[in-house]
């Protein structure tokens, strides 16, 4: 160190090492491996015999082995040995991890675990090249053991993740809720999980209880169809509004089979049934003006017609503080007494009598559905569209049938000492049927025999001599009819 020449750290003028080209490369581990080799004691070589020859019961003759990985350290830098010396390092570590887990044959890594790089850098070439054919030997057991496995299931099973996977498939239901079809009102759904069970029962309720709202639905829409009125009744009901026959329509009073009828308001103090026939009856709109005309004329209980137009008739309202009278058929006839209902019954047959002989009309279609009680316990007949007038062919054979109607209710509810069909029949009609006879023979055969000899004649064409009546009719009563258009 005193001659500064010979200093191998000397720098030159750049700053950067000089190097002794001629100086000869002396390995330190070569160095050492002699000085191991030599310090050896025969105490070591007896347990490196007996390792060797664990190692071939368990991996076979390894003799072959020792001859391939002989470690020639001749000519490598210092860095190539102590990479190769820590490759080896490497690999005796794994062996003897793996054949302590693997085999019941108990090793000491201790014993080939280099503790100091001292130690390390002593170990020989055999020493190497017997670990590497361990190293081989166990690698080469353990891809046999695992090879069929390894085929099948190349990333092993604690990495593989299949859709039947919890959390995949947990994740997949709580998307498909969030997003289905069935808009299930789920929240967002972002990053939960449903399990299979759940997610399979709230698809079979979302699907139900789709079916259900589209019964609902359906439901709904049929009864607005059915309550409401088209475009042209909206618009005629305004023409009305704006002409002041009624201020507002404001509610539904009925539905029928065959008509809405609309509640309509003047001033509070008036109220309107606005009866609008749907379909093919329309003409019956008319028809009804007409015979409500009539019986208004001979002052019978009906409703007084106000407008007609199209399919759309304006009538007097039957009822109270916009409460519609209730029909017979509705009326709770345990709160009345026995003179009360015999007074109801007198009032039918007072209007069955007088539509017949002062009218000349026969309902056609009368029963406790079209008799309505008001609040002063009067009856009031509606619903005349299908009224028939005398000279009709078949009228007394309806008129039969209107009785049978009555009579029936009137017994049902408990009137006493009502007449039998035959005695009504006569009572309205001023015919002379007998009661030991069925009454409809005897109404068919009369209509046969004793019709006048014009109601001969129209009958070959009734509804020619009908519509003829009809017109007639309407001629007559146009210079007073309400439902004359002024404007
Ligand atoms: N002028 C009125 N005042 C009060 N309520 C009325 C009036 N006209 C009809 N109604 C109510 O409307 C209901 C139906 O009227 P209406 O019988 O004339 O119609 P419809 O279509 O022939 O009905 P249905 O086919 O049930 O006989 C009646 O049962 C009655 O409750």
């Amino acid at each position: 160190m005193a001659n500064c020449d010979n200093n191998p750290w000397k720098k030159n003028a750049w700053g950067k090492t000089e190097k002794k080209a001629d100086e000869p490369i002396v390995s330190f581990v070569d160095v050492m491996s002699e000085e191991y080799i030599e310090g050896m004691g025969n105490q070591e070589k007896l347990e490196e015999e007996r390792y060797m020859k664990q190692l071939e019961q368990m991996f076979g003759d390894t003799s072959t082995s020792d001859e391939q990985f002989t470690l020639n350290t001749e000519g490598m830098t210092d860095e190539e040995v102590a990479l190769a010396l820590q490759r080896h390092f490497d690999r005796e570590a794994d062996v003897a991890r793996a054949v302590a887990s693997s085999s019941s044959v108990h090793f000491a890594p201790d014993r080939y675990h280099p503790k100091t790089m001292q130690e390390t850098d002593s170990e020989d070439e055999d020493d190497d090249a017997l670990r590497q054919a361990a190293t081989d030997m166990l690698y080469a057991k353990l891809d046999a053991e695992n090879a069929s496995e390894s085929r099948l299931r190349p990333e092993g099973p604690s990495t593989s993740r299949t859709k039947h996977d919890t959390g995949v498939s947990g994740r997949r239901n709580a998307d498909k809720t969030f997003n289905d079809r069935n808009s299930l009102p789920t929240g967002d759904m972002v990053g939960d999980k449903i399990n299979n069970k759940v997610f399979n029962k709230l698809m079979a309720f979302g699907k139900s209880e789709a079916k259900r709202q589209m019964r609902h639905k359906d439901k709904e829409e049929k009864a607005t169809m059915d309550t409401s009125v088209d475009s042209d009744t909206r618009l005629l009901l305004l023409k009305w509004i704006n002409q002041g026959v009624f201020d507002s329509v404001d509610g539904i009073i009925a539905t029928g089979k065959e008509s809405a009828v609309l509640h309509a308001a003047q001033d509070s103090a008036t109220s309107y049934a606005i009866k609008n026939p749907r379909g093919v009856l329309k003409i019956w709109a008319e028809r009804e003006f007409m015979n409500l005309s009539r019986m208004a004329k001979h002052g019978l209980p009906c409703p007084q017609p106000v407008k007609v137009r199209r399919n759309v008739l304006v009538m007097s309202f039957l009822g109270d503080d916009g409460l519609a009278a209730p029909r017979l058929k509705n009326v709770e006839w345990e709160f009345f007494t026995d003179e009360e209902r015999r007074s109801v019954y007198d009032q039918v047959q007072t209007i069955m009598c007088r539509m017949y002989k002062e009218c000349l009309l026969v309902h056609a279609d009368l029963s406790e559905f079209n008799l309505l009680l008001t609040p002063d316990n009067k009856v009031h007949v509606i619903d005349v569209s299908q009224a028939m007038d005398l000279s009709h062919p078949r009228s007394l054979q309806f008129l039969t049938r209107d009785i049978q109607n009555v009579i029936a209710f009137f017994t049902k509810i408990g009137v006493p000492n009502l007449p039998t069909y035959v005695q009504l029949f006569n009572l309205i009609t001023d015919l002379e049927m007998v009661e030991d006879h069925d009454l409809l023979v005897q109404v068919e055969q009369f209509s046969e025999e004793n019709r006048s000899a014009d109601l001969r004649h129209d009958k070959s064409r009734p509804a020619d001599m009908e519509l003829k009546k009809y017109n007639e009719e309407k001629k007559a009563n146009r210079g007073i009819s309400p439902a004359r258009d002024y404007n």
